[in-house]
């Protein structure tokens, strides 16, 4: 098939005025009416967005399609809406013994319920076709049973699929019409690339070369199979795993973007590319172009010595919360530790700036506080997850698991405390916030050495302005002494600032538990920042941070010596095993940031 032929691009019909949603109506699409009812009355949703108005119909029509869109938009409805219009006009009603007929796979579990909640409500009318969903975390034998009971629409974790594919032989998937990827590109950056192609071998969905005499996906099935790729964010991986496993596809808002015909199998598994597989993705990615993020989404950044990042993020929390009481905020960081040291923290933290006060302190900040990673035990997870998204003001820290497709309503602010990596990472983290044409803010932390970040967000069409952190710093009172404190133009001299971290070392001196908890946070934070990858390697430099100043951000008023230690012999083990086994250079770097990646918290999330 010749790449002329095998894509047909559908053009956004955005115009400025209304960005968000379409001028026809659902049942204009072709929706049933029932299900129209269902969206109205259900979900309250009275239109369709742009998205839903571009993709309900292309699905309607079973062509694949490739769905690029920004976060926010309503593409989970724009999948689902279609697949539940064509399963409820079955002359002979579906049943639960027929197996499953869609499969939905998504990287995270929050995502998987997510998901799964909206279907519910979607399906309210249609009780013959059964909802359900498999994930890492829960039990297996209790899902073993699900399916043997017959799930219709099935939404999965990669890991949690492969697994029940292989082990449970009543799971029924003979009938199996639709498998759709939301979040595509997270799913393969989480490192399922294997997974997926193994899955796709065992539903019969993986195409071959354009060459080879095979090249369709096999029509053993009795229903033809559609696969759907979306994401806000797409990359060379994504567009790999679209040559495998879309037939024809259209494109929705890839505007002039094309999917190039498949000339040579390359694989999705990390573990097979090496560096110069590496790179070649990287420099890909470059030329996806720019990333879509909400017009009305306010993007800020605010340029922070390492030394006084702990207390300017305090700051800027309690400036948030007090200027608005109800709202929620996120704030991202880079490891499950960091999560659960600042979780503790600000969990008892207390602080009096009146000296006349003293005796009376207060908790620092006062909001509800959440916390979400993944390393949490699955229960803990669920219930973070469902409280934050049902509390009217709340603050919620998270590592990535939070980044991807998560709704939660009314988010006012997103902050990247860690960077990010990828710029798109940037785009989901943000994402969390300005759904839906609501008004956002974000920020992002960078040190005055990570500055060139910027350029790199610039490269995909992301552009952020300095938020004034002095400004709102100056307007906290020291000691009562608010209007005769002399403005400061240094950051890590602003009295304040001064005064907050030393406050927060006494009380981290105070409480052994939270210590150690800033000391693990201290060690992962720095494994972290040595595994950026590609480009952003030359941004974020191990080599140019100044330790002590990182403990100090964990309110540590000494670097760990045990921590400095277990580093280096790691670092010395590693040298002499490279040594010994005569690797080259390039592997060498191939190896350490493999080992790191597979330290890494987050490569656990959906097991
Ligand atoms: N037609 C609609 N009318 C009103 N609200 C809608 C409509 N479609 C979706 N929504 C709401 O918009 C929000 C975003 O939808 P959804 O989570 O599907 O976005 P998304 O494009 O998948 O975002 P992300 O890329 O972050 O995953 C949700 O709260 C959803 O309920």
């Amino acid at each position: 098939m010749g790449a002329k032929k095998q894509s047909q691009v559908v053009k956004s019909e955005g115009n400025g005025t209304n960005d968000v949603f379409a001028s026809c109506s659902f049942s204009s699409l072709g929706l049933d009416s029932n299900l129209c009812d269902q969206l109205r009355e259900r979900l309250g949703f009275e239109v369709p967005t742009l998205v839903q108005a571009q993709a309900i119909p292309v699905i309607l029509s079973g062509r694949h399609a490739l769905v690029n869109a920004a976060t926010g938009t309503g593409k989970t409805v724009a999948y689902l809406a279609p697949i539940i219009h064509r399963l409820q006009s079955y002359d002979n009603r579906i049943q639960r013994t027929d197996g499953t007929f869609a499969l939905v796979l998504v990287p995270t579990r929050e995502l998987c319920l997510q998901v799964y909640e909206i279907l519910q409500k979607l399906l309210h009318r249609f009780h013959w076709i059964v909802p359900g969903y498999i994930m890492g975390g829960e039990n297996r034998s209790k899902e073993k049973a699900r399916l043997r009971k017959g799930i219709s629409i099935l939404i999965a974790t990669p890991g949690r699929l492969l697994d029940h594919l292989k082990n449970t032989t009543s799971f029924m998937y003979s009938n199996l019409g639709w498998i759709i990827f939301d979040e595509a590109d997270r799913i393969l950056e989480l490192g399922f690339g294997k997974d997926i192609e193994e899955i796709l071998d065992l539903l019969g969905s993986r195409r071959k070369r354009h060459d080879d005499p095979e090249n369709t996906v096999p029509r053993h099935t009795k229903i033809q199979r559609q696969n759907l790729l979306l994401s806000a964010t797409l990359n060379e991986k994504v567009n790999h795993l679209a040559k495998i496993s879309l037939d024809n596809p259209v494109l929705i808002g890839l505007d002039g973007k094309k999917i190039e015909p498949i000339s040579t199998i390359e694989s999705l598994d990390p573990s097979e590319s090496d560096e110069d597989n590496e790179d070649k993705y990287s420099n890909k990615i470059l030329t996806v172009g720019d990333y879509k993020v909400p017009t009305q989404l306010v993007q800020r950044y605010v340029k922070v010595p390492c030394g006084s990042r702990l207390p300017v993020l305090l700051s800027i929390l309690k400036h948030l919360f007090e200027r608005e009481p109800s709202q929620k905020v996120v704030v991202f960081f880079s490891t499950c530790d960091a999560v659960d040291f600042h979780y503790s923290l600000l969990s008892e933290f207390q602080f009096s700036s009146y000296p006349q006060t003293e005796g009376i302190r207060q908790i620092f900040l006062g909001c509800k506080t959440f916390r979400l990673h993944g390393n949490m035990e699955q229960a803990d997870r669920r219930t973070s997850f469902q409280a934050f998204k049902t509390e009217k003001s709340a603050l919620l820290l998270s590592s990535d698991v939070s980044a991807r497709g998560l709704d939660f309503p009314k988010v006012r602010c997103i902050i990247q405390y860690d960077s990010p990596g990828e710029a798109t990472e940037y785009v989901h983290r943000v994402g969390r916030t300005a759904r839906l044409g609501e008004r956002g803010e974000s920020l992002l932390f960078l040190q005055p050495i990570e500055i060139d970040y910027l350029q790199d967000l610039e490269k995909h069409g992301v552009s952020l302005t300095e938020y004034p952190v002095l400004k709102m710093l100056d307007n906290f009172p020291l000691y009562g002494q608010k209007n005769l404190m002399k403005k400061s133009v240094f950051l890590d001299s602003h009295p304040w600032v001064l005064g907050l971290q030393k406050a927060l070392e006494a009380f981290i001196t105070s409480k052994p538990k939270v210590d150690e908890l800033a000391k693990k946070a201290f060690c992962s934070w720095v494994r972290a920042y040595t595994a950026h990858r590609g480009e952003l390697k030359r941004i974020f430099m191990i080599k140019k941070l100044h330790l002590g100043h990182v403990a100090k951000s964990f309110a540590l008023k000494q670097q760990p010596s045990l921590v400095g230690k277990s580093f280096q012999k790691q670092t010395q083990k590693r040298k002499r095993n490279e040594k010994k086994n005569g690797l080259s250079k390039r592997r060498k770097v191939a190896s350490i940031l493999l080992s790191i990646s597979r330290n890494s918290p987050e490569t656990e999330l959906c097991h």
